[in-house]
């Protein structure tokens, strides 16, 4: 099940065998040089994409997204991933959430409403209509009996957003009754061509939903399966954005050794056929300025809204786009 979970703060831990795409590619375009056991390609935009010669369906496409892609990328999964239809892991607990970034940026407040009638439910942190968004300076007129939390804090606990189809979680499924929204035209149109080269040939990649992952300090994502789509020769579009992580490639079986990998903002990968039977997982972030490497997300944020920035210097967001049937 893919749950991010809290962690104690990240441990000293030997890198020297992460797997460095970015370096590996360096050396190819320089000295013509690959590692044992990695093969590469050119897709149609110019891009190289490197495979593993023991998980066939596996890409990895160092560098896939500019700057400018990535932060218009970061941008949208801030501000309009997450807004209904779109359901996130607030949901069951504060109900469908309007512009919880504009409301953490204006430093706003959710309020639970205690309300005398009718009869409150048996849990009543189930009913999202009691919690209201009020101004900061509005709090200490408030009854100290209500309980208060600020979007930013909200916003810090966001963990997923899911477009398109909407996964039901509990149920380890997509449930298609639940209102949705298409996925959005470019984003549509970036999985088709990022999924260009792991698709069977002369079919194209249908996007009908991803799952938005947000990462901040001690987050990860636990080895998983993504099997609940009903055709797995297609990939999974994977998009990674803000700060550094480690990726773990296992293979079939829980027990194998996983390959570790550096994922940068900007990287894509893709993972199809037999790369969709090896669990995964994201055991790390770096958010130290010297590990997080990104200098130029932050040189291009520092022109704009500095939330985004304040954001993205502690955090990566992965965004999946999936082809359900
Ligand atoms: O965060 C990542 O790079 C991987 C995410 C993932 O595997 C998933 O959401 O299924
Ligand atoms: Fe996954």
């Amino acid at each position: 099940m893919i749950q991010l979970s809290k962690t104690k703060m990240p441990r000293e831990v030997d890198l020297s065998e992460v797997l460095d795409f970015k370096s590996i590619l360096q050396s190819f375009n320089t000295k013509g040089q690959i590692p044992a056991g990695i093969v590469t390609l050119e897709n149609h935009s110019g891009h190289r994409l490197f495979c593993l010669e023991n998980c066939p369906g596996f890409y990895f496409i160092p560098g896939a997204l500019s700057v400018e892609e990535q932060c218009k990328w970061i941008k949208e999964s801030l501000i309009s991933f997450p807004q209904p239809p779109n359901r996130t892991n607030h949901n069951p607990f504060y109900g469908p959430m309007d512009n919880l970034f504009v409301a953490a940026k204006e430093k706003k407040v959710f309020v639970e409403e205690l309300s005398s009638s009718p009869a409150p439910s048996v849990d009543s942190s189930l009913d999202p209509k009691r919690w209201k968004l009020v101004e900061e300076q509005e709090v200490s007129s408030i009854g100290k009996s209500c309980k208060t939390i600020s979007a930013s804090v909200l916003l810090r606990k966001l963990r997923w957003s899911t477009l398109g189809l909407q996964f039901e979680w509990s149920k380890r499924n997509y449930d298609v009754s639940l209102p949705h929204n298409k996925i959005p035209d470019a984003l549509c149109g970036l999985a088709k061509r990022l999924a260009a080269p792991a698709m069977p040939s002369g079919e194209e990649f249908k996007p009908e939903a991803a799952i938005v992952n947000y990462f901040g300090l001690g987050d990860t994502l636990g080895g998983h399966l993504d099997d609940m789509e009903k055709d797995w020769s297609k990939p999974i579009v994977s998009l990674s954005l803000g700060c550094k992580a480690i990726f773990l490639l296992g293979g079939k079986c829980k027990e194998d050794p996983p390959v570790a990998m550096f994922l940068r903002s900007g990287d894509v990968v893709l993972m199809a056929g037999e790369a969709r039977e090896c669990y995964h997982g994201v055991p790390r972030i770096f958010t130290d300025e010297e590990n997080a490497e990104i200098s130029a997300l932050e040189l291009h944020f520092s022109k704009e809204d500095n939330c985004f920035l304040d954001y993205i210097q502690t955090s990566r967001i992965n965004i999946n786009i999936r082809q359900v049937f």
